[in-house]
């Protein structure tokens, strides 16, 4: 009898690694359908009913922004497209060659392309024995990390055969995670002297932390000041916790950070403080040279080489700020590539 091929006879595990998305081109077309998908998801915008929702969305707020972030995301896109996406599909192959063949490692986004039914798909035609999923967004939300669970459960849920599946939730507190982001923030500290540094999430609205804290823990005080068993996926303890242990790596004191938040999108109070209000009062305050974070964002994309890279830079300097420096993301890094290998193995 001839041997099988060790590709047909080792039991092989899926991983899928998933982004939030990016549109399939800069064009407004493609923008549209982006925002389309990513702003009537239920656990983005939550809390309209479904007959406003749809309409409001599709009819007014989506054909009123999609131009405007059009516009942003030409400024955004390189001859590889959205940085998103490549540094994502950069990451997968590096991870894939890292875990070696007795692992499967596919991409997806959870909106627009490619797919997580696709990715998912990949990982069944490779008869994979289990599938461990990795959120690439390291402080859980239940609009981000939630939603691609979400997604990966009711697509998974029809498959004949449902696969042993397992997440990781979030890795907030990962050593190889915050090792990197102290190494990347040491290799810009040694280029210019700062005054302080900043941690900029991305933010969401208040009522998002609310409606997952556990008997109403989180009051958005100094709850947050530790991370325990009670607020373990709350978004802001996460942000503060990996901002500590980033900050403990670089040998900040508590007065040389600050932890704010960004990209605040309609009228409910998002989390505070709103970063591009803060920083407009570093100057008068004798801060004048500032390193900015993103460890929100595992991967470059708009929100942090347009809107902290640039847009941020701008109002500071306007301000009568100096240096404004933001810090690369994770990207495809080969600290951090071990550092996804790692996770994955101890899965
Ligand atoms: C860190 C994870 C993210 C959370 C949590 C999140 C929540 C969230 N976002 C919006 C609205 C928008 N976000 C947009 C871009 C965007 N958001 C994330 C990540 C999280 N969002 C990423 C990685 C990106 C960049 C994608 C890219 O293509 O580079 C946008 C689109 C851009 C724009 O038009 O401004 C919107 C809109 C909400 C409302 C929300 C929580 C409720
Ligand atoms: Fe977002
Ligand atoms: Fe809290």
């Amino acid at each position: 009898m001839n041997s099988p091929t060790p590709a047909t006879s080792a039991r092989r595990i899926g991983v899928l690694l998933v982004n939030l998305g990016t549109p399939d081109s800069p064009q407004t077309g493609d923008v549209r359908r982006y925002l389309n998908e990513f702003l009537t998801d239920v656990r983005v915008i939550d809390n309209l009913p479904a007959v406003v929702h749809y309409p409001l969305f599709q009819g007014i707020v989506v054909p009123l922004r999609a131009p405007k972030s059009a516009k942003i995301y030409q400024q955004l896109w390189t001859e590889r497209g959205s940085p998103l996406l490549f540094h994502g599909l950069d990451l997968q192959q590096k991870v894939q060659a890292a875990l070696g063949p007795e692992y499967v490692v596919a991409f997806g986004m959870r909106y627009q392309n490619p797919s997580i039914a696709k990715a998912l798909e990949e990982l069944r035609e490779a008869a994979v024995d289990r599938i461990i999923v990795l959120p690439l967004f390291p402080q859980y939300a239940a609009a981000s990390t939630g939603s691609v669970q979400e997604k990966v459960m009711q697509i998974v849920s029809k498959w004949w055969i449902v696969p042993s599946i397992s997440f990781i939730s979030a890795f907030s507190d990962d050593p190889g995670f915050i090792a990197t982001i102290v190494a990347l923030g040491q290799r810009e500290m040694a280029r210019h002297q700062y005054d302080h540094v900043v941690f900029s999430y991305h933010g969401i609205p208040e009522r998002h932390i609310t409606k997952g804290s556990y008997h109403n823990y989180c009051q958005f005080g100094s709850c947050c000041d530790t991370l325990n068993e009670k607020n373990r996926y709350c978004y802001r303890a996460q942000c503060f916790d990996t901002s500590r242990r980033v900050a403990a790596g670089l040998g900040l004191s508590p007065d040389q950070y600050t932890v704010s938040f960004q990209s605040r999108l309609g009228r409910d109070p998002w989390l505070k403080p709103y970063t591009d209000i803060l920083l407009k009062d570093f100057p008068a305050k004798g801060i004048k040279n500032v390193l900015a974070f993103s460890p929100a964002f595992v991967a470059d994309c708009l929100e942090t080489t347009i809107e902290v890279g640039e847009e941020f830079k701008e109002m500071f300097e306007e301000a009568g700020g100096e240096h404004w420096q933001l810090v690369p993301s994770l990207n495809s890094e080969p600290q951090w590539v071990e550092a996804v290998a790692a996770m994955i193995r101890r899965n």
